[in-house]
C-alpha cells in the first residue's frame, strides 16, 4: 500500500510519516533536504535557482516513484509480506504547487516552466496515485511556529507571502484532487508529536478512511 502525506512547509509531514512508520512498521520515503545542493541557494535567490531546484526535486521524487512501483509489484506477486510505504510529499505538489507558484510569482521564466511541465507530464504518466492521500492543513501562524521551532537557518527567510501563496495553491490542489481517497487533517488545534491522544485520533481517522476503501 502507498500512503502519501501532503502539506505546506512546516505542516508536520515528516513527523507524522515517522510516527506512522514506527506505529505500523511502514517504510518512510523522505524528501531530499540533507545534501540538497540547491535548497539554501534557492531561498537566497529564487529566480536564479528555481528551475535547478525544481528539476532536482522532480528527479528525487521520481526515484521514490520507482521504489513505490517496485514495492507494489512485489506486493502483487505475494512472494513477500505485504509492504506499506509512506511518502513525505508527492510529485504532484512539486508541479501543481511549488513550480506553479514560482511561475505565477515571476520567479520562474515561462520557457523554464513549460520545459519543467513537459518533463513532469512525462513522468506523471508513469505514476500511480497513492492509495490514500493525507492533507495536513495548517494556518500561516502554525506553519511559522513550526518552521521557527525546526530552526533550519535557510528557511528563516521564507516570507509570509510565499507561505500564503503555497497555502492557496494547496487548497486548490486538494479541492480538485480526484486521483483517489483523500483525508484532510486540521493540524492547527492538535499536536500529534507531543500529545498521544491527538496521535490516536489521527490513527482513528486514517484507519476509518482505509477501511472505507477496502
Ligand atoms: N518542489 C519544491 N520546490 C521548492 N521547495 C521545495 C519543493 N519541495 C520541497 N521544498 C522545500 O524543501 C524543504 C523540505 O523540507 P521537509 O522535508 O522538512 O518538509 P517540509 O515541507 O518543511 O514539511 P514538514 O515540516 O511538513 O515535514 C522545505 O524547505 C520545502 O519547502
Amino acid at each position: 500500500m502507498h500512503i502519501a502525506i501532503t502539506g505546506n512547509i512546516g505542516a508536520g509531514k515528516t513527523t507524522l510519516a515517522e510516527q506512522l512508520a514506527e506505529h505500523y512498521g511502514w517504510e518512510v520515503l523522505y524528501e531530499a533536504v540533507e545534501g540538497n545542493p540547491y535548497l539554501a541557494d534557492f531561498y537566497r535567490d529564487m529566480p536564479r535557482w528555481a528551475f535547478n531546484l525544481q528539476v532536482y526535486f522532480l528527479n528525487s521524487r521520481f526515484a521514490q516513484v520507482k521504489r513505490i512501483i517496485d514495492i507494489q509489484q512485489a506486493n502483487q506477486t505475494g512472494q513477500k509480506q505485504p509492504h506499506t510505504v509512506v511518502q513525505d510529499r508527492t510529485i504532484y505538489e512539486d508541479a501543481a504547487i511549488f513550480a506553479r507558484n514560482l511561475y505565477q510569482s515571476g520567479d520562474m521564466l515561462e520557457r523554464d516552466f513549460t520545459t519543467y511541465h513537459a518533463l513532469f507530464a512525462n513522468m506523471a504518466s508513469l505514476v500511480r496515485p497513492p492509495d490514500l492521500m493525507i492533507y495536513l492543513r495548517a494556518s500561516l501562524p502554525k506553519l511559522r511556529q513550526q518552521i521557527q521551532k525546526r530552526g533550519r537557518s535557510f528557511e528563516q527567510s521564507i516570507s509570509d507571502d510565499y507561505l500564503i501563496n503555497l497555502n492557496r495553491l494547496y487548497e486548490e490542489f486538494v479541492a480538485s484532487y480526484q486521483l483517489g481517497p483523500l483525508l484532510i487533517i486540521e493540524v492547527d488545534a492538535i499536536d500529534f508529536a507531543k500529545n498521544p491522544a491527538d496521535f490516536t485520533q489521527v490513527l482513528h481517522q486514517i484507519e476509518a478512511q482505509l477501511s472505507r476503501e477496502v
